[in-house]
């Protein structure tokens, strides 16, 4: 996707994964709104880029993305302020096995909501011009993971992407949504989970057994690779620390007799 003067919105960008891409996309020419709930982290994030990119390529707008109507006028904000809408990254996340939930409403309902709202303002059918949506899952929405709601959550959101990704619908709306499943990368997110000893435990060992821990330079790279591939529709890539790999090329029930394959491929 050419970014050069287009318009995204990044949830969960005042730190780690979601500045991390906040700042590649900036980088590629974009303007960015950035929105999350930690407005003295968020005000600074943006005053940052601002310098480095120009004040009228970066805004922050404080919003809980489990609150309907904050997330549905931080969309409407954007389009108001920058004059449309092209790239949404839902990326704003936690692990928490405690208040599972919450969890559950952070980390799957609002980027449902957040997929609905970027079709809502990006899909042609309603008057926009056609666009991106890439959404944070992460390795353990891929295999089994210590944490179990956390890792619902994230399967939850390649289940989302594969199935909004699908082609019968790009010729209508013009959005192509496509996940991004990084490995334990260091961020803020790692220092305190809220989850039993034991599976922090385990998490460490599976880390160990992994090889270690990535960087947030590391995982915007598998960002970039979803920027740049116009081809991919419904696309879910790994990245970890052993490189990247896009998931889910078997042939389902319907394709497997005819050993026909059905790539999801833009055609928009
Ligand atoms: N760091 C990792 O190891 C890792 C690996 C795979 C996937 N992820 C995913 O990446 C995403 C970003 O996490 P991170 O590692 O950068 O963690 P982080 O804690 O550094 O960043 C998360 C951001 O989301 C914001 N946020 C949390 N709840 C919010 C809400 N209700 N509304 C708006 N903003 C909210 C936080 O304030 C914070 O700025 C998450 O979805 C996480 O699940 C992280
Ligand atoms: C194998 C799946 C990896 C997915 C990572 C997941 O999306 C995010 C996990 C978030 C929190 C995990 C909490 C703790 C990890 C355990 C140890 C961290 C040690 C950190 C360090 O040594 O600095």
């Amino acid at each position: 996707m050419q970014l050069s003067g287009k318009v995204a919105l990044v949830t969960g960008a005042a730190q780690g994964l979601g500045k991390g891409c906040a700042e590649a996309i900036l980088e590629r020419g974009a303007k960015v709104a950035l929105l999350d709930t930690n407005e003295s982290a968020g005000q600074e994030t943006a005053a940052d880029f601002a310098l480095k990119y120009g004040a009228d390529r970066c805004t922050f707008i404080l919003c809980d993305v489990t609150a309907k109507d904050q997330l549905e006028g931080a969309f409407q904000k954007v389009v108001d302020h920058f004059g449309g809408l092209d790239l949404v990254v839902n990326n704003a996340g936690i692990l928490n096995e405690v208040q599972w939930e919450k969890c559950i409403d952070v980390n799957l309902v609002s980027v449902v909501r957040g997929c609905h709202l970027g079709l809502r303002y990006m899909g042609k059918q309603n008057g926009g011009n056609g666009g991106l949506i890439i959404n944070m899952s992460s390795v353990a929405g891929l295999y089994a993971f210590p944490s179990p709601v956390y890792a619902t959550t994230k399967a939850g959101v390649v289940g989302l992407t594969r199935s909004l990704g699908m082609d019968y619908k790009l010729g209508r709306d013009c959005v192509r949504v496509n996940a991004l499943c990084p490995s334990f990368t260091t961020t803020a997110i790692l220092a305190d989970p809220e989850v039993p000893e034991d599976q922090y435990q385990h998490m460490k060992d599976m880390l160990e057994r992994g090889g270690g821990l990535m960087q947030i330079p590391d995982v915007v790279k598998g960002l970039a690779k979803l920027l740049d591939e116009d081809d991919k529709n419904g696309a879910v890539l790994e990245v970890t620390v052993q490189g990247m790999k896009y998931h889910g090329d078997e042939s389902g029930p319907w394709d497997r007799e005819s050993g026909t394959h059905q790539p999801n491929l833009c055609i928009a």
